[in-house]
């Protein structure tokens, strides 16, 4: 599936936070989003998630519609984390990808009040599927532990098994390897490489503009709500107007 946000502009009072802004993220492909402090960078995930209503333009999965509404997005195939970590903390880290699951399997009240042979049938594939998630991000399958007792650098992976448990076919990172080390960003480079590999679109928002760089197919930049250019790695690279704006902001 493809996700796209056609000429999307929002304004929040007088600012206009973005302003007619194009991005594309085709199937089996990693897209980057840079852009420096306040380009606009979350306004835009949180449009492509249907959390923000654009003021004009389009939100588009496969040509149709992305519905204004984040329960619904996710159900047709959008799947985000945030910048900062939001995990049911006092849960084990595997409840927190069951509820990721929970998004996609519908059970009806009167089997899970019964406990019928469907539904138990039906959660031991849930727990199963849980468990494969988080093998896949690196965690204990067993994932018995409260999340709020695994490191900082796990907790992320945690929300990407969370939301893969979903089965995106668009996943959106924000900012997912901010307050890593060298060995846990490398771990999360290889990682988003695997989720591509399952055939799922990535867009990824970061600030480590060299994280960037060496692990997209595409990056596009975003400055005071505009897109100042997007294209391959190198080429953007070496556009002196994306030198400008980082040494501007800087
Ligand atoms: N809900 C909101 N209400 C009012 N202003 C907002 C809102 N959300 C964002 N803004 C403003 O819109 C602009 C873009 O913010 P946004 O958070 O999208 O930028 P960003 O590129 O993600 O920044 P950063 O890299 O610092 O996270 C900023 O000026 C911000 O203050």
């Amino acid at each position: 599936m493809t996700l796209t946000a056609e000429s999307v502009s929002i304004s929040f009072g007088g600012l206009r936070a973005l302003d007619e802004v194009t991005l594309t993220v085709p199937e089996r492909t990693i897209v980057g989003l840079i852009g420096p402090n306040g380009a606009g960078k979350t306004t835009l995930f949180n449009c492509l998630t249907g959390l923000y209503a654009p003021s004009s333009g389009r939100v588009l999965l496969d040509g149709r519609p992305l519905a204004a509404d984040p329960a619904q997005a996710a159900r047709s195939g959008v799947a985000r984390t945030f910048q900062n970590i939001r995990l049911f903390s006092g849960m084990s880290a595997l409840d927190n990808v069951l509820v990721g699951r929970h998004t996609r399997i519908r059970q009806g009240l009167v089997d899970a009040l019964l406990r019928s042979p469907r539904f138990r049938r039906s959660e031991g594939q849930a727990v199963e599927r849980a468990r494969a998630e988080l093998t896949f991000v690196g965690l204990d399958p067993e994932g018995d532990r409260p999340a709020r007792n695994l490191s900082y650098g796990d907790q992320r992976r945690l929300e990407i098994a969370r939301a893969l448990a979903g089965d995106p076919a668009v996943l959106m990172l924000d900012e997912p390897t901010a307050g890593m080390n060298a060995q846990e960003t490398a771990a999360v480079r290889t990682l988003i490489g695997a989720i591509r590999d399952r055939g799922i679109a990535v867009l990824v928002i970061e600030h480590d503009t060299k994280f960037i760089f060496s692990l997209c197919d595409h990056v596009y930049v975003l400055v005071r709500g505009r897109m100042l250019t997007a294209g391959p790695p190198p080429a953007v690279r070496a556009d002196p107007r994306v030198i400008e704006a980082y040494l501007g902001a800087a």
